[in-house]
């Protein structure tokens, strides 16, 4: 018996035995499906390999997330990363601005609590943005090249950074490296799990697989103002999200459009579907509606999402040819929240004066029209990537990329 229900357990023998007859009982809502956890030892032992990939297929069908244990990525480094993280957004603002994302060409860098929107809402986090470390395409030119070229380049490494945090730029760097096998990884039991070949994303992906690892710190706050990040999916192949112990994520159930905690599990990573899978698959596989509420718990929160893409010049076919498609679920979602609607409807009524401002900047850019890059026979990673940066950051588009020179 588990301890919570050894410690639940004279209560429930009393109120047998002592509970009148005409009781009422609230019908339950629909159960929320369950997050499955999943080793990834299961997937790397023949025996245990069908298991696996059944499971997994069952998850990204349902809901799109799981969490993964076993992921070979050691307690050290998920410690060392989340350490040098927090220690990163506890310096002092002054040496933070030296990283500003608005400095880099390439959307690297740090950004201020209240800059970051995430479906027309004022995110209320800090973070830190990084992607591989790259030399930068010299010939670029910004309205004549693509300007998903201008993505490749170097991360930011103030000097003055640096000497205050030694550890910070070669934990970051190696995290990122063990994040990208990973995610590798997932995506081979990803393809078995949809009857491909093991490699066929690795051969989508290509030799520079594009990625960005975003640091984000959600500061506690006393009451239910704002959203720590607004409801979206992730855009693209797949998210390998480390959290720490506070919680607050929550996915949404496709079925019943419920929110689902998805709790801090120790040990593991959560893994979500992005918007590219969900269309290169026609919907069987669900990239997750997903949210941060805001963090009233008295503890700040950190969390570390990994979003892998293929390399930027890849070109992605409008979808997977040969899926089988009877067993392709359909739902329908009634568009209603029953559940939340007060709650959604206080986060909608936050739209502040700040983000107002933000929106006329956003449609005061001269937009390079990327809403259309998604064609019938598929589309540029690069492209897609970009649009989604762009959005998230228009700050460094307005820099860097609306302007001649
Ligand atoms: O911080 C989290 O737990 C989730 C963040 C997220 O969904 C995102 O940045 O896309
Ligand atoms: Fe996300």
């Amino acid at each position: 018996m588990s301890n919570l229900a050894q410690a639940l357990a004279p209560t429930c023998l009393m109120s047998t035995v002592m509970r009148p007859k005409a009781t009422t009982y609230t019908k339950p809502k629909t159960a929320l499906p369950i997050i499955k956890t999943l080793s990834l030892q299961d997937f790397n032992c023949p025996s245990t390999r069908p298991q696996f990939l059944k499971e997994m297929r069952e998850s990204l069908m349902e809901i799109g997330t799981f969490y993964i244990k076993d992921h070979g990525i050691s307690g050290n480094m998920t410690q060392g990363a989340m350490k040098t993280v927090q220690d990163y957004f506890a310096l002092p603002l002054e040496e933070k601005k030296k990283m500003l994302i608005g400095n880099s060409r390439h959307f690297r860098g740090y950004k201020l609590i209240g800059e970051e929107f995430t479906n027309n809402q004022v995110d209320h986090r800090e973070q830190l943005q990084f992607g591989p470390e790259q030399s930068p395409i010299e010939s670029f030119v910004p309205g004549c090249s693509p300007n998903h070229e201008g993505l490749q380049g170097p991360n930011q490494w103030p000097a003055s950074t640096l000497a205050l945090l030694p550890e910070f730029q070669p934990v970051i760097l190696d995290f990122m490296a063990q994040l990208e096998a990973l995610s590798h990884r997932l995506m081979e039991a990803v393809a078995l799990s949809l009857g491909l070949n093991m490699s066929f994303f690795r051969d989508l992906f290509g030799q520079t697989p594009y990625y960005r690892l975003k640091c984000a710190k959600y500061p506690s706050v006393s009451k239910q103002a704002t959203i720590g990040c607004g409801a979206h999916k992730d855009t693209g192949f797949l998210t390998v999200l480390l959290q720490d112990t506070v919680g607050g994520l929550q996915g949404q159930d496709p079925k019943t459009g419920q929110w689902m905690d998805t709790r801090p599990v120790p040990d593991t990573f959560i893994v979500t579907m992005g918007e590219s899978m969900e269309r290169l698959t026609d919907g069987l596989y669900h990239a997750t509606v997903h949210r941060v509420l805001n963090n009233t718990s008295g503890h700040d929160r950190y969390s570390i999402p990994f979003f892998f893409d293929p390399a930027l010049h890849a070109q992605i076919p409008a979808r997977i040819s040969g899926l089988d498609q009877a067993t392709y679920p359909r739902y329908l979602h009634s568009g209603e929240d029953s559940s939340d609607s007060e709650d959604e409807s206080s986060f909608l009524a936050t739209k502040s004066r700040a983000e107002a401002q933000w929106d006329a900047m956003v449609e005061s850019l001269d937009s390079p029209d990327l809403e259309n890059t998604i064609t019938r026979e598929g589309w540029s990673n690069g492209d897609h990537v970009f649009e989604t940066v762009y959005r998230c950051h228009p700050e460094v588009y307005s820099r860097w990329y609306n302007r001649e020179f």
